[in-house]
């Protein structure tokens, strides 16, 4: 604990950046930008057990089929692990022709060297050299001044040309990242990046790679924003560089750095499937990418099996994806809530009944569908439901529409069960409760056991059959102006039962020639009270008798 009275005064605001006349603030994102994974890479380095080649090899495979056109696949100088698993890819010949791998190296001649090595007889690389070059890494990690520090992005650069030189069969390109750029002064990360651009002679047909990094996230995403688009104005040669994020998410807004910063102007965005990285890891790709998606923009990256990719990077990174991660998670389609469920539920028939192609369903800021996820799970029970939830689970487990005012009656029972049990309520617990409260399975009082309607020639229905009594066969008749009235006539003839018919529905169960179907009746009794009968048969006639019948059961309770 700290021994300080007020621990904020150990900090200090971040500065503004000077740009009264920015711009970014009045842009949109109309197109994808160039991706770089680095997975492999910032990733890797940041995991407890660091990939092997197996776990690398199946990450690098999920890359290329999510749709990355550039991969950084590892450090080649940190040890064998990473230079053998690049040798090898590079030797398996399974880099795609469309896929520029990428490694990263300090800026020190002999891990420069050995990283060319790594990747010789690759058709194309990106070969990517960092220094620090904030104040505090200058003087608490090199203890050196401006121009030393220049002096090492110099020598990196001069490096990167003379190595390049060695494999002339491959076509290379660079990147160079002012690292801790986000915590740098802007006139000196010019400098360093103008000075790598004197050696290496970019052009806009050759660009190099400046990737700006925000090392340790220390300001909200606008200052982020600044410092880009600020950079872009300041840097001559512009058009013969490609601008570069790699944000990461210390103060939980990688993402968002990332999205104005390209408002600001940059071209690329570095980061992480599900925004693994160093401590709270880099900017989330599949966020990026979706968020794009769902502004209409493709993005590029197919996520259309995100169950997939989530299990490949669960099982490489050996690390969970949150459930409430963006896109991913498992609840993020999820709705426990009561009003949610009852938005969602409206929003799902209405977007079914509009059948245009424009999603619009409250709560549900994408399709599920669209990652190849199922609608199933989107509503789920508990004692914060309501009844559009259970009503939803019946509809999808068991094909059931209950009617609106039987959704209400039914609602306590669920209500009171979630409440005793103290836990999320499933499919079968609910259908437990409905059969119980609707009697679906217990000994009727009244069951039928046989009947038929005959029509009289003055155009009333006659239902007459065999009706089991406290377990006793008993024929009975009635008339009516159609079936129904004509079966409440017989309760009330041969039981005196007397039942007003409220509310009545049916819909089929399930389609084609095995379609059942489901008969809902709200019936009043004579001593004023409200009851419900369901009814479900082959035979849609038959479920209505059923419906009605049950009715008479809860009235005879
Ligand atoms: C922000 C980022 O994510 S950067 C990527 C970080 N990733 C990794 O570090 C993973 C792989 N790294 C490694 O395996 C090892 O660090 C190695 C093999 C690269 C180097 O190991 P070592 O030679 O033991 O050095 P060490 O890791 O301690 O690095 C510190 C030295 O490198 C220097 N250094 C650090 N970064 C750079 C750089 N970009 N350019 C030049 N020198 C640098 C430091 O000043 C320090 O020098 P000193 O020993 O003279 O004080
Ligand atoms: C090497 C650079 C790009 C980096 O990983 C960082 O600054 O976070």
């Amino acid at each position: 604990m700290s021994m300080l009275k007020d621990p904020s005064v150990k900090y200090r605001p971040f500065p503004q950046v000077p740009l009264p006349d920015r711009q970014w603030p009045s842009r949109t994102i109309t197109k994808a930008p160039r991706w770089l994974s680095t997975d492999l890479r910032d990733g890797n380095q940041s995991l407890i057990d660091p990939m092997g080649a197996e776990k690398k090899n199946r990450f690098f495979d999920l890359l290329v089929k999510v749709g990355l056109k550039e991969i950084e696949i590892g450090f080649p100088a940190a040890g064998a692990t990473e230079f053998d698993f690049i040798r090898a890819l590079v030797d398996s010949g399974r880099i795609p022709e469309d896929v520029l791998v990428q490694v990263l190296t300090q800026s020190r001649d002999d891990l420069i060297k050995t990283s060319f090595e790594s990747l010789a007889g690759v058709h194309a690389a990106i070969v990517h050299v960092y220094n620090a070059v904030s104040p505090l890494w200058r003087q608490v990690v090199f203890g050196m001044e401006r121009s030393q520090i220049k002096d090492i992005a110099i020598n990196g650069a001069k490096q990167l040309r003379d190595n390049a030189a060695r494999f002339p069969q491959t076509k290379w390109h660079f990147e160079y990242s002012p690292e801790t750029f986000s915590t740098a002064e802007l006139d000196f990360s010019l400098e360093c990046c103008e000075a790598v651009m004197d050696v290496l002679r970019p052009t806009p047909e050759h660009p190099i790679i400046l990737n700006l990094p925000a090392t340790v996230e220390a300001a909200t995403p606008n200052v982020y924003a600044d410092q880009i688009e600020y950079f872009c104005r300041n840097l001559p040669n512009r058009d013969s560089a490609v601008i570069s994020l790699h944000t990461h998410n210390d103060r939980g807004t990688g993402v968002a750095a990332a999205e104005l910063g390209l408002m600001a102007g940059a071209d690329r965005v570095e980061g992480c499937l599900f925004g693994n990285g160093e401590r709270t890891g880099n900017c989330c790709l599949v966020t990026v990418g979706l968020n794009l998606y769902t502004q209409g923009v493709d993005p590029e990256l197919d996520f259309s099996d995100i169950d997939e990719v989530i299990q490949t990077v669960e099982y490489c990174n050996q690390l969970p994806v949150h459930p409430r991660h963006p896109y991913g998670g498992d609840l993020v389609f999820t709705a426990f809530s009561g009003s949610h469920q009852d938005a969602i539920k409206k929003g799902f028939a209405a977007q079914e009944q509009r059948n245009d192609p424009l999603w619009a369903v409250p709560y549900l800021p994408i399709d599920p569908a669209d990652l190849g996820r199922s609608y199933e799970a989107v509503i789920r029970v508990n004692s914060q439901s309501g009844k559009g939830g259970f009503a939803w689970v019946i509809e999808q487990d068991q094909g059931l529409k209950l009617p609106k005012r039987m959704q209400a009656h039914f609602s306590r029972h669920v209500q009171e069960l979630a409440d005793q049990l103290g836990r999320e309520l499933h499919a079968g617990d609910i259908w437990d409760v409905f059969r119980k409260v609707y009697r679906l399975d217990e000994p009727q009082h009244f069951q039928l056991l046989d009947y038929h309607e005959m029509r009289s020639p003055d155009g009333s229905r006659i239902f007459a059959g065999k009706i089991g009594v406290g377990g006793k066969a008993q024929s009975v008749s009635g008339r009516g102006n159609g079936l129904i009235s004509s079966i409440v006539a017989t309760l009330k003839e041969s039981f005196d039962v007397a039942l007003e018919v409220r509310d009545y529905s049916e819909h089929a169960l399930g389609k084609g020639s095995d379609a059942r179907a489901a008969a809902y009746v709200e019936c009043v009794t004579a001593d004023g009270r409200t009851v419900w009968g369901v009814g479900i048969d082959e035979d849609v006639a038959t479920a209505s008798v059923r419906a009605v019948l049950s009715a008479a059961n809860a009235a005879s309770l």
